[in-house]
């Protein structure tokens, strides 16, 4: 049939178009055989409407007198509206309409008519090549067996390679369901292909994207699952993802809560739980994380499928890649990422996409996998800023392009469709076209940094929100979004023209502007909402730039590491004031006495174990992490492994952690990070690092890892170089400075102390009441008015005799021996005598408060009332 044969009225003058941003506007509506084409104009100037049949979802008409309405919704979401004079020719329209815009011969589409000027149908489809791309990697090639595997698949889909881990060597395959059907068959080809990706000791998991209960009841069906006798060296893991009928009710419902704005707030709130999407956002991204997971920290091979692999079954494969692999956050890598994962692998966009979320049709195979794949990535990139190099628009192209496009490459249901229609030969390749230099302005991030960092999506329930830039985009205006990156352009091009900061670190900075809307400097940075893709509530809490309380929502949740020890209590106390007690969270691997336990929440946490810290950090919703954990200087000088295990690998855990969910780190350095070559009297922050102890050696790289990861990745990182500690309520760990605690305690018990330095040994000290409240005025300082990333702090310098001597101004008969230790004499010998804070001083505004004297008078005091409490005698 030809299109003019669907065609009865052609042309109709007068019509008046309502759409969303734009006054009604009167011209001539013109049908051809794939475009709705209305001309008019708009004051002074001629305006025109292009729309592609195929676009169109749903047609409703209505009459009224010898006129007629034809509201179109859209696949993409737009709702247009067209007041068509006489009765029959809005009939003949309507009709027209109907037939056209869901024609079923993929070669009568429009891609098959579309000849753009600057494209050739020479140019050739295909970003990727799997051949090329895994050229390297010993490929199981015996087509005999092979053929065998794909027998015992749905579809034929034996298992594929799909990544390739470059410094593990680990896999990500995908396939389809085994046919084990009822009677347990089993496939000998399949097992060998399976056992030969992976050596006999190790184990490898396969990822079924069903419930266990749904795997079991496809076994009726033919279908089935990898039985753990027959695939020994596999542990299955079943994950349950929705798709089709699910995924396309989900997406309707949600679509018809967006469309309607005249919702009050807790019909909207419910609408949106009950269209499910987020959840279903949510579990896509937690089992991509898990995959993730799999190959990157538990070093071993996965088989991902469902039932067809065609589903599911590549959301996962595709942002696991994303998430591990830099390249396929670039744009190229991104397209060729979905050119391997999504057209070539046969999903049926034919199929998927023939509807969207308006359409009145009878269900059939439609399902948004493709839409939720991209929301998705959109979660991705608003989590991670900086990561990808592509940004909304290119998402919101291809969600468009995926349901309606004058490309040819979401035409059919799998490439051998579309080899066999000749797709590759008579129409253009979207993705190839998106690659183009003269696409690329207008589809890159501005931020973009390229991090070889694996990106862990985090899924906790405020991590993700609502993509109001795909679901809002035709009833609220995107013009914002246009502006806003127009002036993050602008920013980048500025910043770049800036010769004060490291060009990294340019970004680095803007991008923590944007993110943390820094007071002191960067009101002008202020960008609209969109921007950064910030929820309503955090931009009205950015908007009040001239309140000073931090607000409610700006209130840290923090986690305490190694918090039993001398340091950690004292400081949760003074941040559980300002924040709120349960804001604070102790942990440590010991018991924590009543009083502490009873005074606000307390957890068991071993720095050395990964796991549990992510799980704790997550849970909680931690946003600042202060890392107190370490063995001290003559304590790990008695155990050198330990201490390198707690004070590095530990460290490196917390690092991970930090960046992965965007904390705010502190970890504390030492005057022990300096040695014997670094200048002593005063010390700066900058200068020769030698330490002889494996404590200092850690804590230096510590500083240096954290400052590392602070200008490559723009971790948080926050570092002050503590004196020595003085405390009456708590103990030292074992350091070296620990002698000027003992003194008051035995100055007071027996009015004797044998000190284990020598007499003359000058050392930094503070008192700890300034040590936290360093810690804390240096957690709240905003970004931009730090130029370092670790501090020194200071407050006195005293050596025994010194303090000794202050003692006895209220203990006059107080003795002092000295019999001085060898292994602690001589690391107190190789440390400064002294502090230089300025930077500290000039940057942040540190001052300390206690001088030695009042230094004396309040430990004397506190340590007297401790023993008087406890009936102890007091000398
Ligand atoms: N106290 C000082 O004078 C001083 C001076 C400079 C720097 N610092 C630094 O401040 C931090 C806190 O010091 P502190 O004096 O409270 O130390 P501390 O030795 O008193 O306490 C350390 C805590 O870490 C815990 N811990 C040990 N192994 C752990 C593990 N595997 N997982 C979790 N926790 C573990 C211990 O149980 C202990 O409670 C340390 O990093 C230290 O290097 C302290
Ligand atoms: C100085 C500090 O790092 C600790 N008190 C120690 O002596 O080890």
């Amino acid at each position: 049939m030809e299109f003019s044969e669907h065609i009865k009225t052609a042309n109709v003058e007068n019509v008046v178009l309502t759409r969303p941003f734009h006054p009604p506007m009167k011209g001539t509506l013109c049908l051809t055989g794939h475009h709705l084409l209305l001309s008019g104009r708009d004051g002074d100037s001629s305006t025109q409407l292009l729309l592609l049949l195929r676009n169109i979802d749903a047609i409703e008409k209505r009459n009224a007198g010898s006129s007629g309405t034809i509201t179109l919704k859209c696949k993409d979401l737009c709702v247009l509206q067209l007041d068509i004079p006489g009765m029959e020719e809005c009939l003949n329209i309507a009709r027209s309409i109907e037939a056209l815009s869901s024609l079923e011969t993929v070669t009568e589409m429009y891609p098959f008519f579309y000849r753009p000027p600057r494209l050739s149908l020479q140019d050739q489809w295909g970003l990727s090549s799997p051949e090329q791309d895994f050229a390297h990697i010993e490929a199981l090639t015996d087509r005999w067996r092979l053929s065998q595997a794909a027998k015992f698949r749905q579809g034929g889909r034996f298992p594929v390679l799909s990544y390739y881990h470059r410094e593990n060597g680990k896999v990500i395959m995908r396939s389809s369901q085994p046919l084990t059907g009822a009677n347990r068959k089993r496939c000998k080809e399949d097992e060998l292909l399976l056992q030969a990706v992976i050596d006999g000791s190790e184990l490898g998991y396969i990822i079924d994207t069903r419930s266990t209960q749904l795997a079991q009841q496809a076994r009726m069906t033919g279908g089935g699952f990898e039985s753990k006798s027959n695939y020994i060296a596999w542990k299955r893991l079943h994950r349950n993802l929705e798709r089709g009928k699910v995924l396309q009710e989900s997406l309707i419902k949600l679509a018809e809560a967006c469309s309607d704005q005249s919702h009050s707030m807790d019909r909207w709130l419910s609408k949106l739980e009950n269209s499910k999407w987020l959840s279903h956002v949510n579990s896509v991204l937690s089992t991509a994380g898990l995959l993730a997971e799999c190959v990157e920290r538990e070093g071993c091979s996965v088989l991902v499928h469902g039932s067809d692999g065609t589903d599911t079954t590549l959301l996962l494969t595709t942002l696991a890649q994303l998430i591990l692999e830099p390249h396929c956050r670039t744009l190229s890598g991104f397209l060729a990422l979905l050119e391997r994962e999504w057209v070539q692998a046969g999903h049926p966009f034919q199929q998927r996409c023939a509807h969207s979320a308006y359409s009145h049709a009878r269900l059939r195979q439609e399902a948004p996998a493709f839409l939720l794949l991209l929301d998705c990535v959109w979660q991705l990139g608003r989590q991670f800023p900086l990561a990808l190099e592509f940004g909304e628009p290119l998402l919101l192209q291809l969600a468009r392009d995926a349901y309606a496009s004058d490309f040819g490459t979401f035409l059919c249901n799998s490439d051998k469709e579309r080899c066999a229609l000749g797709v590759k030969e008579n129409t253009h390749c979207l993705l190839q076209f998106l690659c183009r230099p003269s696409e690329r302005d207008r589809l890159t991030n501005p931020l973009y940094q390229a991090t070889e960092l694996a990106i862990w999506p985090s899924v906790q329930p405020q991590a993700l929100q609502l993509w109001t830039g795909l679901f809002f985009r035709w009833t609220q205006s995107a013009q914002c979004l246009d502006k806003a990156r127009e002036e993050i352009c602008n920013l980048v091009t500025q910043n770049q023209g800036c010769n004060s900061f490291p060009g990294g670190q340019r970004l680095v900075m803007l991008s923590g502007w944007l993110r943390r809307g820094c007071r002191s400097r960067a009101r002008w940075y202020y960008l609209p909402a969109r921007v950064l893709s910030w929820s309503p509530r955090q931009i009205s809490r950015w908007n009040k730039q001239d309140t000073t309380d931090p607000a409610p929502l700006e209130r840290p949740r923090v986690l305490i590491t190694g918090g039993l020890g001398q340091l950690g209590v004292g400081l949760a106390q003074l941040l559980r004031k300002q924040y709120g007690t349960d804001n604070v969270i102790l942990s440590d691997i010991k018991k924590p006495p009543a009083d502490v336990f009873n005074s606000g929440p307390f957890v068991y946490a071993d720095v050395l174990d990964y796991k549990n810290l992510r799980e704790l950090v997550v849970n909680n919703r931690i946003t600042w992490l202060v890392h107190y954990s370490a063995l001290l200087s003559a304590v790990g000088e008695a155990n050198v492994a330990l201490a390198r295990k707690i004070n590095i690998t530990g460290l490196h855990n917390v690092l991970d952690l930090a960046l992965e969910n965007c904390l705010r780190l502190f970890v504390p350095s030492t005057i022990g990070a300096f040695g014997p070559s670094s200048p002593r009297d005063p010390a700066p922050d900058l200068c020769v690092q030698r330490p002889r102890t494996i404590y200092g050696v850690s804590k230096v790289h510590g500083e240096l890892m954290g400052e590392y990861l602070h200008h490559k990745y723009g971790l948080d990182f926050r570092c002050l170089r503590y004196p020595g500690i003085i405390s009456a309520d708590t103990q030292p760990g074992g350091g070296t400075t620990d002698y000027a605690v003992q003194i008051f305690h035995d100055a007071l018990s027996s009015g004797q102390f044998e000190c284990y330095l020598r007499a003359d040994t000058r050392l930094p000290m503070m008192h700890i009441d300034d040590c936290h409240r360093a810690t804390v005025e240096f957690m709240q300082a905003p970004d931009c008015q730090l130029s370092l990333r670790t501090y020194n702090i200071a407050a006195m310098s005293f050596t025994p005799e010194e303090v000794a001597e202050e003692i006895r101004k209220h203990l006059p008969n107080l003795r002092v021996t000295y019999n001085p230790d060898f292994v602690r004499q001589t690391i107190a010998d190789s440390w400064p005598m002294r502090f230089d804070d300025s930077n500290a001083q000039r940057d942040w505004g540190w001052r300390s408060l206690y001088s030695l004297s009042e230094l004396v008078v309040d430990m004397l005091g506190s340590i007297r009332e401790q023993r008087t409490k406890s009936g102890l005698p007091v000398s």
